[in-house]
């Protein structure tokens, strides 16, 4: 199984992610309701962030808290997210790369929720 390398490999992962998440039962209601028929500019949206974070070439300026700040999810979402977000990444690809977007998914879906759950309660640490 081949490594992520170029842009062609964050659509395919972009796309198979996104076709799970909105067949999701908690979280594709939840994406639906905000995108409707937005799609295609999220999805280039997205395959820009990875790029960015994974191929290292910056065609994301974006901030990605912001439009998650209002958003009623919580832990279980970021549960159901990262297991998407594991099996899609393992079914498709493999070396260090596909590591990587793992890891780096993990760490902003715990930032997210740290985020969330001080503007919320006030508390738990913001970790940027
Ligand atoms: C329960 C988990 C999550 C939900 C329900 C969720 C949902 C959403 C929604 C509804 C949008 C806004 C789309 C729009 O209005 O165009 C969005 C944007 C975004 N999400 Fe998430 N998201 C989740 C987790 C994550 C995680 C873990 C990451 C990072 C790995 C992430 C990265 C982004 C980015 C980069 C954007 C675009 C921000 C921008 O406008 O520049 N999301 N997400």
């Amino acid at each position: 199984m081949k490594d992520i390398t170029v842009m062609e490999d964050i659509q395919l992962l972009v796309n198979t992610f996104y076709e799970k998440v909105q067949a999701d039962e908690l979280l594709g209601p939840i994406f639906n309701g905000v995108i409707q028929d937005r799609w295609p500019v999220h999805l280039e949206k997205m395959y820009r962030f990875w790029q960015t974070v994974l191929l290292e070439e910056h065609t994301y300026f974006g901030r990605p808290f912001p439009p998650h700040a209002q958003l009623p999810i919580e832990q279980a979402h970021f549960d159901t997210w990262l297991r998407h977000w594991h099996e899609t990444v393992d079914s498709l690809f493999a070396g260090p790369k596909a590591e990587e977007a793992k890891w780096r998914g993990g760490k902003m879906a715990l930032m997210f929720m740290s985020k969330l759950d001080y503007y919320r309660n006030g508390t738990g640490t913001p970790l940027l």
